[in-house]
This record gives C-alpha cells, sequence and structure tokens, in this order.
C-alpha cells in the first residue's frame, strides 16, 4: 500500500486498496481526475477486491478548492459525479479520515460504503460558511444517514464536529486512536463480499420525524433570523427539505440548481473573498520593510494582566483559555477581590461550555491563574496587558513601572482602543517592545485582536502579538498608530452621521433599523447604548469638545470649523448612559436591562433640540441613512489605506467582519465598496458633501478620487495606485 498524491493501486495478494493524498489547499481538478481513473481501474481488475480512500499527510481533505468557485474556465470531472461512481462502485469502497474530512471532502467519504475515522478527527459541512451548500449531493447524503434534525444542524451552521460526535450521529463505523489507514484495511478485508446495496445511502430512505414538515417549518425561521440576510442557511434547509420530499435523484436535481442559485448569488463571492483576506492578514508589514516571513516570535510561556474591569477579566478569561499561565494583577485588594470573582464566575461559565476539556482549564491551580497586588509578580513573565482606565497619565505611570520591572525580553502590551502608543512607550526605557493590542469587548468571545505597532516597535514584537492572537484563536490585524487606530478611526464618522441624522429628521430606532436590515448585528444607536454612552462624553470632554473648557461663544453645533452635534452630550448630561443607566437613546426595562425599546422622551427631547436651533425635520430615506453612514466609514477607509495606516482593503474589512459586526456575506466595507463600484460611491460621497459642506468625513478621500480615475481597478490591485507607498510601510 502506497500513500500520496493521486492514485495508486498497490500491495500484492488478493486485496489491492486505492489511495488518494491531498494537501490543505483543496480537491483540485488533476486530484479529481485520478480518483476517477483509479476507481474505474480498481473495478476492471478482478484482483482488487476492495478499496480505501485516504488523504496524504494525515489530513482526509479540506475539500473543494475553494479559488475553483471564482474561475470562469472551471472543467473536467465533476466532484458530485465523482461521489456517484464511488458509491456506485461494485467492491466495498472504505474512507480512512484522518485530520480533517469537509465539504467536498466529507462528501466522497459519504460515497464510501464504510467510513473510519481517527480519534482526532474533525468533521463538518463549512459550504453555508462560504455561501454555499454541499453540492455534491452531501444535502441529500448525509440525512440519509444521520437523520434530519442532526444533518440540518451540521450543514446549516458549519460547525465541524469531533470524532466521537461523528460516532454518536453514525457518520462514521468506528472510531480508532492508532492507524487509521490500518483499521480502515482491516475493515475492508471484512466486509469484502458482503451486499452493498444497504451501504449506499442513495438508497436509503430519510428517517421520517413525527413532523418533518413542521419541523423544517420552524428550523427554516430560526434559521432566516440568525443570517440576517445571509441566502445560504436558509437555502440548505430547502435542500434538506427536498431531500425529505424527492426521490434521491430529483433531491440531488434540486441541490444543483440552489446551489447555482447561490453561486451567482454575490454573497458567495463575498464570504469566499473574507475567508481568504482573514488568512492574508496574517501576513504583516511595517516599518523599514518589516514583515512577518523575516520577523520570528518569542515564546509566550506566561503572562500578566494588569486591571480587572470588563476588558481586563476578558483578556485574563482568554489567556486561561489558551493554557497560558496568567499573573491577574489590580491597584488594591477590594477591586481584586471583585475582579477575581468576576474572573472565576467566566471562567466556570467557559469550562461548562467546553465540557470534557474543562479539566484542562485547571483555573483554581495558582501555577496557572494568580490574582495579586504586587507589581513584583511581574518580574519574569514573557508578555503584560494592561487594561486600565482610557487615561493616558495612568497608562504612562504603569508603562514606567513595567519597564523598571519586567524582563527585558518581556512584551509589554496596551489595551487600548485610540490612545497614542508612542506616547504610552515614551514612559519607557524599551519603546521596541511596547506593542498595543486592542481587544473587543466581551475580549474572550470577539474573535478580533487589532494589533498596532508604535515607531520604535521592533518586528519581534509584532511577530509575538501576532502569535499571541494565533494562541488565543483570534484574528490579529497589524495597523499603525492614529486616533482610533483603523476600527474607532472608521467608526467615528459613521456614528457622526447617525446621530446628524437624529439633528435632520431621524429617530434612532429608523437609522438602527436600516443598518439592522443591511445586516449589522446591531445599529449605531443601540451599540452606543451598550458601551455606554459615557464612554464617549469623557472622550469629548478629554478633547475639548464639550464640558467646561469650550470657549465662551462657540457655536453650539460647530467645533473647529466643522459640524459638531452636542446631541450625545444632552443626553449624557441628562443622565443617560445607555443600558448601564436603564435609558439612552431607548429605553430599557431597568438599569442594566438589554431589551431596547423606543423612547417618546427621546423623540421630545430631538424635537425640542430641532427647534432651538431652527431646524425643520425633513423625511430621510432608507437609501439616504445607508450611503450617509456607511460612505462616511469607506471614506475613511480609504484615507486609512493612503496614509498607510493598513497594509490593504483586507485589513480593514477583517477587522469589519470581526470586530465591528459588519455582516460577513457583505465582504466588509472595502470589498462592498467595490461591489457598488468605487465611480458610485464616489458620486454619491460628493453628493453628500455638497449638501453638508461642513462635514468633512463626507469630502471624498484622495485615494477614492484618484482610484475612480485610473478606471476603478480592482481591489486587489488598489494599493499599487498609491504613488508611494507611506514611509510606514
Ligand atoms: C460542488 C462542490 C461542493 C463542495 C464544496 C466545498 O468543499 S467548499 C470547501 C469546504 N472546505 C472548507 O471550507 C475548509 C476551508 N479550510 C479551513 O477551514 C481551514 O483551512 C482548515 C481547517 C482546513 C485548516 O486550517 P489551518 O488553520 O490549519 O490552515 P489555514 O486555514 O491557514 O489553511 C492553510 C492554507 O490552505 C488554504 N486552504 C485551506 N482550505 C482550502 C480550500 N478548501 N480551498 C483552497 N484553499 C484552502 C488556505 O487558504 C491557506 O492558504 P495560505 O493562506 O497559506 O495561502
Amino acid at each position: 500500500m502506497r500513500r500520496g498524491r493521486g492514485l495508486h493501486a498497490a500491495g500484492a495478494g488478493p486485496e489491492r486498496y486505492q489511495g488518494y493524498g491531498r494537501g490543505l489547499r483543496g480537491i483540485s481538478l488533476a486530484v479529481l481526475q485520478a480518483l476517477e481513473d483509479g476507481l474505474e481501474k480498481a473495478d476492471a481488475d478482478p484482483s482488487v477486491k476492495a478499496v480505501m480512500i485516504c488523504g496524504e499527510n494525515g489530513k482526509f481533505s479540506a475539500g473543494a478548492d475553494i479559488r475553483g468557485f471564482s474561475s470562469p474556465n472551471r472543467q473536467g470531472p465533476s466532484l458530485a459525479a465523482l461521489v456517484s461512481l464511488i458509491e456506485s462502485s461494485k467492491k466495498p469502497v472504505v474512507a480512512a479520515i484522518e485530520g480533517i474530512a469537509l465539504g467536498g471532502g466529507l462528501e466522497v467519504a459519504l460515497g464510501c460504503h464504510y467510513r473510519v475515522a481517527h480519534v482526532k478527527a474533525r468533521m463538518g459541512l463549512p459550504e453555508v460558511t462560504l455561501g454555499l451548500l454541499p453540492g455534491a449531493e452531501g444535502t441529500q447524503r448525509l440525512p440519509r444517514l444521520i437523520g434530519v434534525p442532526a444533518a440540518l444542524d451540521m450543514i446549516t451552521t458549519g460547525k465541524h464536529i469531533s470524532a466521537h460526535e461523528a460516532l454518536k450521529l453514525g457518520l462514521v463505523d468506528e472510531v480508532v486512536e492508532a492507524n487509521t489507514v490500518e483499521a480502515a484495511m482491516h475493515l475492508a478485508n471484512q466486509v469484502i463480499g458482503q451486499p452493498l446495496g444497504p451501504r449506499r445511502l442513495s438508497l436509503r430512505p430519510v428517517p421520517p420525524l413525527p413532523d418533518t414538515d413542521g419541523f423544517l417549518r420552524a428550523a427554516r425561521l430560526r434559521v432566516r433570523e440568525r443570517a440576517r440576510g445571509c441566502l445560504a442557511p436558509e437555502l440548505c434547509v430547502q435542500a434538506v427539505r427536498a431531500a425529505t420530499e424527492l426521490p434521491f435523484s430529483a433531491g440531488v436535481r434540486r441541490e444543483r440548481e440552489l446551489f447555482v442559485e447561490l453561486l451567482s448569488s454575490g454573497q458567495a463571492r463575498a464570504l469566499q473573498y473574507a475567508f481568504f483576506a482573514e488568512r492574508a492578514v496574517r501576513r504583516w508589514s511595517a516599518p523599514g520593510g518589516a514583515a512577518s516571513h523575516g520577523a520570528a516570535p518569542r515564546p509566550l510561556r506566561s503572562a500578566a494582566v494588569i486591571g480587572l474591569g470588563t476588558m481586563g477579566r476578558g483578556i485574563v478569561t482568554c489567556l486561561v483559555k489558551a493554557n497560558i499561565p496568567v499573573v491577574a494583577l489590580e491597584q488594591n485588594l477590594e477591586y481584586l477581590n471583585v475582579g477575581r470573582k468576576a474572573v472565576m464566575l467566566l471562567l466556570e461559565r467557559e469550562a461548562k461550555k467546553m465540557e470534557q476539556d474543562a479539566q484542562a482549564l485547571d483555573f483554581h491551580n495558582p501555577a496557572r491563574l494568580q490574582f495579586t497586588v504586587d507589581f513584583d509578580l511581574l518580574r519574569d513573565v514573557d508578555l503584560v496587558i494592561e487594561a486600565v482606565f482610557e487615561d493616558m497619565a495612568l497608562k504612562k505611570e504603569i508603562f514606567h513601572k513595567l519597564s523598571r520591572i519586567c524582563k527585558p525580553e518581556a512584551l509589554l502590551c496596551t489595551n487600548t482602543s485610540a490612545l497614542d502608543i508612542d506616547e504610552i512607550a515614551s514612559a519607557t526605557s524599551r519603546p521596541e517592545q511596547v506593542i498595543g493590542t486592542h481587544f473587543f469587548s466581551p475580549a474572550h468571545v470577539m474573535r478580533l485582536l487589532e494589533i498596532i505597532y508604535g515607531r520604535h516597535t521592533s518586528p519581534t514584537a509584532i511577530a509575538t502579538a501576532m502569535q499571541l492572537a494565533r494562541a488565543l484563536r483570534k484574528v490579529g490585524v497589524v495597523v499603525g498608530n492614529c486616533f482610533g487606530f483603523v476600527g474607532n478611526r472608521m467608526m467615528f464618522p459613521y456614528v457622526e452621521q447617525a446621530v446628524f441624522l437624529l439633528e435632520e429628521g431621524s429617530r434612532p430606532e429608523e437609522v438602527d433599523q436600516v443598518l439592522e436590515d443591511f445586516g449589522f448585528k446591531i445599529g449605531p444607536f443601540r451599540m452606543s447604548d451598550l458601551a455606554g454612552l459615557d464612554v464617549g462624553w469623557r472622550s469629548r470632554q478629554g478633547q475639548g469638545l464639550t464640558g467646561p473648557s469650550v470657549p465662551a461663544g462657540t457655536p453650539a453645533r460647530q467645533r473647529l470649523g466643522r459640524r459638531y452635534s452636542p446631541l450625545p452630550d444632552l443626553l449624557c448630561e441628562s443622565g443617560r448612559f445607555g443600558q448601564k443607566s436603564g435609558t439612552g437613546w431607548y429605553r430599557y426595562e431597568r438599569a442594566g436591562g438589554r431589551t431596547a425599546t423606543p423612547d417618546p422622551g427621546v423623540h421630545s427631547l430631538l424635537a425640542q433640540y430641532r427647534h432651538t436651533h431652527g431646524i425643520r425635520p425633513r423625511h430621510i430615506d432608507q437609501e439616504e441613512i445607508l450611503e450617509r453612514c456607511l460612505f462616511a466609514l469607506i471614506n475613511e477607509g480609504f484615507a486609512i489605506l493612503a496614509e498607510g495606516i493598513a497594509a490593504g482593503p483586507e485589513h480593514l474589512d477583517v477587522i469589519y467582519i470581526n470586530g465591528y459586526g459588519w455582516p460577513r456575506h457583505r465582504g466588509g466595507p472595502m470589498f462592498y465598496a467595490a461591489t457598488v463600484g468605487l465611480p458610485r460611491v464616489l458620486a454619491r460621497l460628493q453628493h453628500h458633501s455638497q449638501a453638508h459642506p461642513d462635514v468633512p468625513g463626507l469630502r471624498p478621500s484622495a485615494f477614492l478620487e484618484k482610484l475612480v480615475a485610473m478606471g476603478n481597478p480592482p481591489l486587489k490591485e488598489w494599493m499599487s495606485y498609491l504613488s508611494q507607498q507611506s514611509p510606514r510601510l
């Protein structure tokens, strides 16, 4: 028996087996062809009694080549035809599943008559996450094998399941701890000569439910609600319904129609772009030509977190979950005890969610998690993450202390959402070790980690911070240092437009609705209420935009020569801080409540405000709301790219998808701009900018203008149009 790329006939004696191999890149046409040829050869060769299919390098298959879906010249054997060919083989075919069997890879395994999995293997049908459905007859075979509820769960969520779970569901016949290929061959030997009919899934009926129709109707509603405008999950339900209502061949035809509908929907392209963008951002570049390929990370064997507020608690939790021993530090015993309780509660909850791995967390062990008020315990840690209030003086004091106490090679991270990394680094004797790690709340849940390098941050420090992101199972995105970095800097003009729309006639719930219909998890006002309105208020006071430091005689709706809305300040002045106080842009059932109800108090405040400032309210349609909010955000994105704060549009998109609830099926803001067409984005910005000349956020970025002048090039070429790369890159 030989294993390797392509099909191999191998072995002497009465049984001969076929193996096929492939790497992670997706099943290529060459592999499909080789499998087809090999199966035909095996069927024709009387000395072959059974066939075994396995992967190479300990991985069964990552599925079809995702890049192939957008290739205009895709030709050759189809995966579905191959799966049918496997199933119809006159000789038993056994799949030996090691590593992963995903998407088309699992569909190949479903065509086999038997499946043996290694105990560490994971299986899944993640097509839905790429805007597709398992279009190689997977939606028709899987329900026949494991029943409608379990199949629907796998197909509509795309989740990966463990070998043990697969065994419980009946997806595999055997789970082995030792050599999977040998176990598969052993099984093949045993089943030679047994009838194959019952093993051919296409011939089986779908196991009936007491009320299949009602179950599918409820599932469709559930899926639609969760999908926020994403088509694939709902079409997956339709395909599974076809399996329950139609004979196999008609079900396959229906699956094909739905697959083609998805493939041409545009959403599939956006989701596949997002898949590759998340991988592209792992390659980073920084000042002086430093880049991911030339920088090695330092080991991360221990960490410390300073500050056990909301962010600090979440960060400690992620570190414990990543098996990195943590020292958690607070400024006094009272805060330490409050923080300790909160962290323990979070960890208990996480342990419950993780079930069988809970033991591994071992968070009651002081060698794994230690609470202290003593800075001296930070002496030997590899990494410190400071997560105190957004107060520059306080952060500088802490960093000064850290540079005296920590070992020279320790990475010093600040969790800030906007403050200047260079200023914080200036308080230390080792600015090359200082880096921004902007976590998103709740830090143990949100996938994004914005990694901000300062002027002196070393490539090793950046590589180590990226390594941290990976260890925490987060998506790390490296960006430059500017106020708000990438995510919040793009968010400012978006939220600013939303507030201006209220001044002009909209209501918070109308603006939120339009943006939620677009696909955002929550609109800007619900989001501000959740985050707490006082956070921005304090920041604006610090910037001298509101409060006693504003010079007398400053016009109420103008700052620094540009339009300003004091509306959010007025809300805070009247004690409306959002969910925490029970009122904000909405009303809540109580302080800390989560159910937002439109608030007549806010409506009359708006009416009064407009009256005071002589603003005649007008009806603002959905298109204007969308354009002004989204295009202002996108416009800032172009400015960020032109300044070299991010290496490419993919970085901005990954940040927005993973940190700001941007709908993934729209590919991120810059991808969306490309979809709309840059000439249209520019024209609409010009239009709105003319109507609001005192709003710089609507004035088109020079880079956007340039791209339009250059003929609206595809997104992947944008960066080549920057006349000179910023000195930051
Ligand atoms: C009718 C047809 C129906 C069938 C449909 C399907 O099968 S749809 C497919 C259903 N299958 C899926 O959706 C599975 C998608 N893949 C995954 O979920 C993960 O890659 C993983 C879990 C397999 C490995 O995670 P990990 O963290 O160990 O590794 P990593 O993620 O860094 O990947 C390494 C490299 O391999 C690349 N690459 C990987 N897979 C594919 C592919 N299918 N294609 C192309 N490329 C692929 C990836 O881009 C990266 O390239 P880079 O950046 O180095 O140039």
